[in-house]
């Protein structure tokens, strides 16, 4: 079913949708993999992932939250039950941006409640108050942006509102702040790093919580093991050569873009 067919994501993907009910969130998909991505990575792990996005990177490898949302809607309740269903302590709720959702707290608390063990994928750009045990932020570039060029669907439509939604340097401060936190960089050349150095820089100024650069995680740009190929190694020795983390995208080394990992 689809989730929205206009083009902003934020809106339309919260507005509801025939039958959903106050309280539902709107799911892409749910599923079980290793987590494949900065300091958990290797760990088992269910994915929650939500449906729309306030941003629009064009690189974006969950085209079906973002670009194009789809999914159904489903109660807390009913996401727990499917969760416990697979045999993993580790829940990593991911989208689309989930934060765009205020029902992702209510699925938080409860998953920790639970006892499991949350992390929660995010473009930083939104803040909310909940179970979280890891922070996962991934603050997005201007390198990120969809200009006409680089538009997966149109002609650059979204470069402008993209360019002004993607960071907010308090908003990071406060996840800094308020939770275990990685920040993890989508990393497309060495053109990135003065802009990450700049910002973690400005995080650190912002925040009354440490940032260490062991929490700050560079991630080689790729959808498919080809285009990492061409990406990592690059990254790597960004990495090395700045003093950062290198995370690997390890569901992708080994299951390519397979759906469902
Ligand atoms: C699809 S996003 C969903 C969560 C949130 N919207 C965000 O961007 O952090 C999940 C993770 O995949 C990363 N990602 C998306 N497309 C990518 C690509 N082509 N190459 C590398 N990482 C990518 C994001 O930066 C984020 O860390
Ligand atoms: N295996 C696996 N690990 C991941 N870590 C973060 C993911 C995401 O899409 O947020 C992701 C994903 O989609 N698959
Ligand atoms: S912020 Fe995340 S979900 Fe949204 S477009 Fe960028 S990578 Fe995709
Ligand atoms: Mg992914």
């Amino acid at each position: 079913m689809p989730v929205a067919s206009d083009t902003d994501g934020l809106d339309a993907a919260v507005a509801r949708s025939g039958d959903a009910a106050e309280g539902d969130l709107p799911i892409n998909e749910l599923f079980c993999s290793l987590q494949g991505e900065g300091r958990l990575a290797g760990v088992p792990s269910v994915f929650v992932r939500t449906s729309g996005c306030n941003l629009r990177c064009w690189f974006c490898d969950s085209y079906h939250t973002s670009w194009e949302p789809t999914g159904d809607w489903y109660g807390v309740e009913d996401i727990v039950a499917a969760v416990e269903g697979y045999d993993a302590d580790h829940v990593v709720l991911t989208g689309g941006e989930p934060l765009v959702h205020e029902r992702s707290v209510a699925l938080l608390d409860e998953l920790g409640e639970r006892g499991y063990h949350t992390t929660v994928e995010t473009n930083g750009t939104i803040y909310r108050d909940a179970h979280v045990d890891l922070a996962s932020v991934s603050p997005k570039l201007a390198s990120s942006t969809p200009t006409a060029e680089r538009d997966p669907k149109g002609d650059g439509e979204w470069a402008d509102r993209h360019e002004a939604r993607r960071l907010d340097v308090d908003v990071l401060a406060e996840f800094v702040e308020s939770y275990e936190t990685q920040l993890k960089f989508v990393v497309t050349g060495p053109d990135d790093m003065a802009e990450i150095e700049a910002l973690v820089e400005d995080v650190r100024g912002a925040a009354d919580a440490p940032l260490p650069d062991a929490q700050v995680l560079l991630m080689p740009e790729g959808q498919t093991r080809e285009q990492l190929d061409e990406s990592r190694r690059v990254v790597a020795d960004l990495a090395l050569e700045y003093g950062y983390r290198y995370t690997p995208r390890l569901h992708v080394d080994l299951w390519n873009d397979a759906p469902g990992t």
